[in-house]
């Protein structure tokens, strides 16, 4: 797949959706709503082990709740993090694949429920529109996976280079994309030395796969760590394997201007997936209150960041399909659009 065919990947997505695709919303929040503990090292990840149909589960409730793309439950899922709870490195690779085999199971399941039930927006509120729906295989930061919040700060010490951050995710990566998802999505980046890493790595290893960047902000101008989010995202902008750059897991009130920034040096889609406005409290291991907005104010904003560029629009921590549904219903070329069969 060269660069062509990577490029009409977004562009006929976007298409079919008329202008804006949703994403869906938090995977590790959601699970944990379902009653699955999460206090591990491995985070949502450890649910591969335990309750794989829980994942299938969530990822179908945001496919009926109209998402065009899924991502995968491998944000925290490391071949290292894997071999550090006992598994040996086959195991562990298989643990990687599987999270992309349970995400292509529950499209299956929602592309058979689209041909069984009735189609289009069915009388309990479910979205079966028989679409073009991706699967995007998560990549979370060394950050996530040293599981202490330090996604969040960004800081990963004077020490740490290019080279071993490279080092870090290069097999994952080739793992996932092996096992066929339809993009990448390298979720949460906290700083720019991480999106080089990432940029590199798909350079390095001649990787045809489509990707998305996304970065974390917690002051509404940079991202996470203090680094510009302008230089990250024209990491992101000058790799050719990425179709889309954007901001997720960042509270709703910084977005806008978050975007308006992005489109100084991005001409590729931008996505968007804000957390709930709660903030994690790394410490203490939980979400905290702080100016969160309800799942309302945080859809009345979803026009406007089309307005300001953005094409792909969901939801991180803290969202629920109900918030996924209400954006795709507040998108003016979705709800309105006859469904296809
Ligand atoms: N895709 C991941 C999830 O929803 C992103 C987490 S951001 C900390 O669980
Ligand atoms: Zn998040």
């Amino acid at each position: 797949m060269g660069s062509v065919e990577t490029s009409s990947l977004m562009r006929d997505l976007l298409k079919q959706a008329g202008g804006v695709a949703v994403v869906d919303g938090g995977l590790a929040t959601e699970l944990e709503r379902h009653g699955a503990d999460l206090n591990d090292p491995l985070w949502s990840a450890k649910c591969i082990l335990t309750s794989p149909h829980l994942i299938r589960t969530v990822h179908l409730d945001y496919l009926e709740a109209g998402a065009d793309i899924i991502i995968t439950a491998s944000y925290q899922a490391t071949i290292q993090g894997f071999e550090a709870k006992g598994f040996s490195t086959e195991e562990s690779e298989d643990l990687l694949r599987k999270s992309v085999e349970i995400a292509r199971e529950a499209r299956d399941i929602y592309y058979d429920r689209c041909t069984e039930g009735s189609s289009g927006d069915s009388g309990n509120g479910r979205i079966l529109k028989r679409r073009k729906i991706l699967v995007a295989a998560s990549v979370g930061s060394y950050g996530a996976y040293l599981a202490d919040g330090s996604e969040y700060s960004g800081d990963y010490g004077e020490a740490m280079t290019l080279g071993t951050l490279k080092d870090f995710h290069r097999r994952r990566v080739r793992v996932l994309a092996e096992a066929g998802p339809d993009l990448l999505a390298f979720e949460t980046v906290p700083n720019k030395l991480e999106a080089q890493a990432y940029a590199e790595l798909l350079e390095e290893e001649n990787m045809e796969l489509p990707a998305w960047f996304s970065f974390n902000s917690k002051d509404g101008v940079n991202v996470v760590s203090g680094d510009s989010l302008l230089e990250c995202a024209a990491i992101a902008e000058s790799s050719k394997n990425v179709v889309a750059v954007g901001i997720n897991c960042t509270p709703p009130r910084f977005i806008h201007g978050l975007l308006t920034s992005i489109t100084k040096v991005a001409t590729k889609p931008i996505i968007v997936y804000p957390n709930s406005g709660e903030s994690y409290d790394a410490d203490r291991k939980m979400w905290v209150q702080n100016t969160g907005v309800s799942d309302e104010d945080f859809v009345s904003y979803v026009n406007k960041w089309c307005e300001v560029g953005a094409s792909l629009v969901g939801g991180c921590c803290r969202t629920t399909p109900q918030t996924i549904r209400a954006i795709y219903r507040t998108l003016p070329n979705r709800s309105t659009t006859p469904p296809e069969q």
